[in-house]
């Protein structure tokens, strides 16, 4: 494996203070490489987002460090940062919001353009503005003109995912980027991103509830609950060998976990969550460390 272009080590943020402080995000380590995903997993409110955050220097970690290439961002300076910010960038749930409605999709990509490749002109800028639409899928003539209201919501995304590289991404943030879509354009974004990994070798955060779509589109998945990691490793080895309990109330909310992850059984059920819920938090406790991307239960 690559080495990683971002690693998190032991990142702890919490929001407010006192016995009102919220532990966000508490010591979460994970990496990003080249060519690879990793899927982020637990249900609303396990920290998830503020990890995005995190790795998009929304926010700043209270302690630990954040490395890109091997350096950590606070000893990187400006030039640093600002070859960060390009490389590393995000595509929010809802497509729409995140388009700038008076614009049309050549503008949209052109300023990006203009950032993350400067030494392109003239006839150059539009010939890659008509490649990056041809990337993502879409007819550089019919789309070119139009503004985000007169596209589909999958076309939308698809503007997004070319924003991102007309920025030059290697590293992009994808925070449930289909739960907005119809079910009948999720799989296309969700290929598109995996050719994104495949051709151009970015690295992916996928940010998700669904872990239907996790194994779809990861190698690795990391499983939050409260703020911690509770479970990480291989997708296909945590998802089929579960070894915490929250896992398994993830697992238990999807009766098959082959399912299609278009199924509406691929859903969490609220019924049986609470119960299970009660049994992770005895365990959370106890989780410990048992390799370097492994870990489970102790024995009781
Ligand atoms: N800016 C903030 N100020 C205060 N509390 C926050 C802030 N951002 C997040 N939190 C709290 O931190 C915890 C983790 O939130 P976070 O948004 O990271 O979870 P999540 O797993 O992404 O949830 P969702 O799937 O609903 O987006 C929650 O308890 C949330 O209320």
């Amino acid at each position: 494996m690559q080495e990683p272009i971002i690693a998190l080590e032991q990142v702890s943020k919490s929001f407010g203070h006192g016995s009102k402080a919220v532990r966000a995000a508490h010591d979460i380590s994970f990496a990003l490489h080249p060519g690879r995903t990793l899927a982020l997993v637990g249900e609303s409110g396990s920290g998830k987002t503020t990890c995005a955050r995190l790795v998009m220097r929304e926010y700043r970690p209270d302690s630990g460090r954040i490395l890109f290439r091997g350096k950590d961002l606070n000893a990187i300076g400006a030039a640093g940062l600002k070859e960060y910010r390009r490389a590393v960038q995000m595509i929010f749930q809802d497509p729409f919001a995140s388009l700038n409605p008076a614009h049309t999709v050549d503008f949209i990509l052109r300023r990006p353009l203009a950032l993350g490749r400067p030494h392109l002109k003239g006839r150059a800028v539009d010939e890659t503005i008509a490649d990056l639409l041809r990337r993502v899928e879409l007819n550089p003539g019919a789309v070119v003109r139009k503004h985000p209201h007169e596209l589909s919501g999958g076309q939308r995304q698809r503007i997004n995912i070319a924003r991102t590289l007309a920025m030059g991404a290697q590293v992009i943030v994808a925070d449930e980027p289909t739960s907005m879509l119809d079910v009948s354009v999720r799989l296309e974004v969700l290929n598109l991103l995996n050719e994104m990994k495949r051709d151009l070798g970015v690295a992916l955060l996928y940010i998700t509830h669904d872990l239907a779509t996790a194994r779809y589109v990861a190698e690795d998945i990391l499983v939050m609950y409260a703020g911690q990691i509770v479970e990480w490793g291989d997708v296909h080895q945590v998802l089929t060998n579960p070894q915490h309990a929250y896992t398994r109330l993830l697992l238990s909310a999807v009766p098959d976990p082959e399912i299609r992850f278009d199924d509406p059984g691929a859903r969490l059920d609220p019924r049986a969550v609470d119960a299970i819920r009660r049994e992770a938090r005895l365990l959370q406790d106890r989780v410990v460390e048992i390799g370097p991307n492994h870990f489970t239960r102790q024995a009781a």
